[in-house]
């Protein structure tokens, strides 16, 4: 690559600086914090509470684990895995976006979480924590967001401690051609309208809209996590498919 060549990914559809990207996604987030707890309920109509219900149960944590809660944003899993954890436990609730980090500190602290939950801005792509860290780390709706997906699969491998497993919660694709169709009139016409209503941001809703379609598929993801150096990788679709689980197990 020269000197002046720059590199370039994708923000939703746009093709922009990997540089760009990065302070775009955050501007999303600065903006839909506030109200992003409000939106999650109307935008899935409660639904996305069944799909981290599903990854909480999968994720296996038991007392005394270390948990890490990437791109936790407002914290909903933390919240679960903080009263499994237990006094002896710690969970770590990591995003990179301040904004986001403080209303999920916030909402913790109101539904009276305290000594075992740790707060840290940090990027998946380079995560600051020792190798063989957690027993646990997940990412819920976090990973589409990221620019270099294989580095932040391949940091949070890292910090992994083997046996530990790595949850990723992510829009997908829906596996059937009515319901795919349904599901595109859905969130390219009505969702940045409700963005634009209840979160007075219709843009950043157009964002997560594209982000969503151009996020790899269920079986793109799981050789992405399988090159990342994760053993027995599988996932399961739920609501048709617009949401996968997937599970990989560092050895
Ligand atoms: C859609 S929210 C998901 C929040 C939460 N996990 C949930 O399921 O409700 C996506 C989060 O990813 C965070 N994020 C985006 N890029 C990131 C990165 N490179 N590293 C860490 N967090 C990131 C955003 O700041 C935002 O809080």
């Amino acid at each position: 690559m020269s000197p002046t060549e720059k590199r370039t990914t994708h923000f939703g559809y746009q093709e922009v600086s990997v540089d760009e990207k990065a302070s775009r996604v955050a501007d999303v987030f600065h903006s839909v914090a506030a109200r992003y707890d409000i939106m999650n309920d109307l935008m899935s109509m409660g639904i996305h509470r069944v799909w981290k219900r599903l990854a909480i149960e999968r994720a296996g944590v038991r007392p005394g684990h270390h948990v890490l809660d990437i791109a936790g944003g407002t914290g909903d899993l933390t919240l679960k895995f903080s009263r499994l954890v237990g006094p002896r436990g710690k969970v770590v609730l990591a995003d990179i976006n301040a904004s986001m980090l403080r209303v999920g500190r916030d909402k913790l602290m109101d539904n009276g979480v305290g000594g075992n939950v740790e707060y840290v801005q940090a990027n998946a792509e380079c995560l600051p924590f020792p190798d063989n860290s957690f027993d646990c780390i997940t990412i819920a709706f976090g990973l589409r967001n990221v620019t270099d997906k294989d580095a932040a699969l391949r940091s949070m491998t890292r910090v992994l401690k083997p046996g530990g497993r790595l949850l990723v919660l992510e829009f997908s694709k829906p596996n059937n051609a009515l319901l795919s169709k349904a599901y595109d009139e859905y969130s390219f016409r009505l969702l940045p309208k409700m963005g634009e209503l209840v979160a007075g941001d219709g843009e950043s809703y157009r964002y997560l809209a594209e982000s969503i379609r151009m996020h790899p598929d269920q079986e793109t993801l799981k050789a992405m996590m399988e090159s990342a150096g994760l053993d027995r990788v599988e996932y399961t679709n739920l609501t048709g498919g617009i949401v996968a689980l997937h599970r990989g197990i560092k050895l």
